[in-house]
């Protein structure tokens, strides 16, 4: 059994602390707030199943940063892609090579851990599962997903030892000899679902009835495809994808929506952010995405919800005006 710290115990954080914590690993939930810390200590971790049953686990939460973290065989970053900077940060701190897996969305994290963090000790993981969380210390599981596993440098074993960790607790996780394309996969499918859930107010199921509005998707997806071709990525049937993700993730509040409508930061600049920069270094015209990029930041600060029609609208006047 092994001793894993959790750098940001948020939705995603919780549930793969739970699935570690219940195979019998040593969990060790490092918090920025104490309040949250209190909490998980006081409390405990409070898990509710698909079937909506609660289950109740002792963990242990710090808010010591890289002293506590000194002890664990590896650490898990589940921070929103614009905190990855600060917990790499913390990873480095330590002074002593420990596995790091990045549990996250969005391009770029590896990269900003890799500043601090040696590259072979990075791996990256993707899921499908489903997580919202309540409170300091709980968390819904919303959704059974599938988790691809990958190392950064070619030839590091490092994405194995988290397989090898995690297989033991979360179910189905695969290996990944490409995670970067992976990355950019899992990419394709938040740009096309996404900023459009949070514009519109709508779950992930109800993009599929609006004709006004899966032009603009598709288009999105395939300026994004182009830019994954320029950073050396081929990818093909995106588009495809994101529907099917839609179909099986119909009931689902997407992360961005989630984000919104609690006044918090998005994660735009990682998923439409991340395509315009290579685009316009490039000098590639990527409209649709610029347009997301813009929309969802004015969405931050000061929360609105489109029609469909009024979306299209709006993009087509921020065209008219490029
Ligand atoms: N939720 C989901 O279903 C899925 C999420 N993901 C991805 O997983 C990642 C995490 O998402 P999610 O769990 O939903 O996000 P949350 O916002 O729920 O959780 C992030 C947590 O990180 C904490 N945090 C930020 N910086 C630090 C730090 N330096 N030290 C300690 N804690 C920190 C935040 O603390 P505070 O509470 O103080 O803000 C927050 O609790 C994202 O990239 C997301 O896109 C991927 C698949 C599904
Ligand atoms: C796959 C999807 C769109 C599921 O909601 C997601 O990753 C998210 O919400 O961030």
């Amino acid at each position: 059994m092994k001793k894993i710290g959790v750098i940001g115990p948020g939705a995603i954080g919780r549930l793969f602390a739970f699935f570690l914590a219940s195979a019998g690993h040593d969990v060790l939930l490092v918090c920025r707030r104490e309040a949250q810390a209190k909490a998980f200590s006081e409390q405990g971790l409070t898990y509710v199943d698909l079937e909506g049953r609660a289950h109740h686990l002792a963990v242990e939460a710090t808010t010591g940063g890289s002293e506590r973290l000194a002890e664990a065989h590896g650490v898990i970053v589940t921070v929103k892609s614009y905190d990855t900077a600060a917990a790499a940060r913390q990873i480095g701190a330590l002074n002593r090579k420990v596995p790091v897996l990045s549990l996250q969305n969005g391009l770029g994290n590896a990269q900003t851990l890799a500043r601090d963090v040696a590259q072979e000790q990075i791996a990256v993981a993707l899921t499908t599962h489903g997580a919202i969380a309540e409170g300091e210390a709980k968390v819904w599981h919303k959704g059974r997903g599938q988790t691809v596993i990958g190392a950064i440098e070619a030839g590091s074993e490092v994405a194995d030892w988290w397989a090898d960790v995690l297989a033991s607790c979360a179910p189905v996780i695969t290996p990944s000899a490409e995670i970067q394309r992976e990355i950019w996969r899992k990419a394709m499918v938040n740009i096309g679902i996404n900023p459009f859930t949070a514009l519109l107010g709508v779950k992930n199921g109800q993009l599929l009835r609006e004709p006004d509005v899966l032009p603009l998707m598709r288009a999105a997806v395939e300026e994004a495809e182009a830019v994954a071709k320029l950073a050396g990525v081929e990818l093909s049937d995106s588009m495809e994808r994101v529907l099917d993700v839609c179909r099986h993730t119909a009931e689902n509040t997407s992360s961005m929506l989630q984000d919104v409508r609690l006044g918090r930061r998005t994660e735009i600049d990682a998923m439409c952010g991340v395509i315009v920069q290579i685009a316009e270094a490039a000098g590639l015209s990527v409209p649709h995405n610029l347009f997301l990029k813009n929309f969802i930041k004015k969405c931050e600060t000061n929360r609105f919800e489109l029609t469909s029609l009024e979306l299209k609208r709006l993009f087509e006047a921020f065209r008219a005006d490029l």
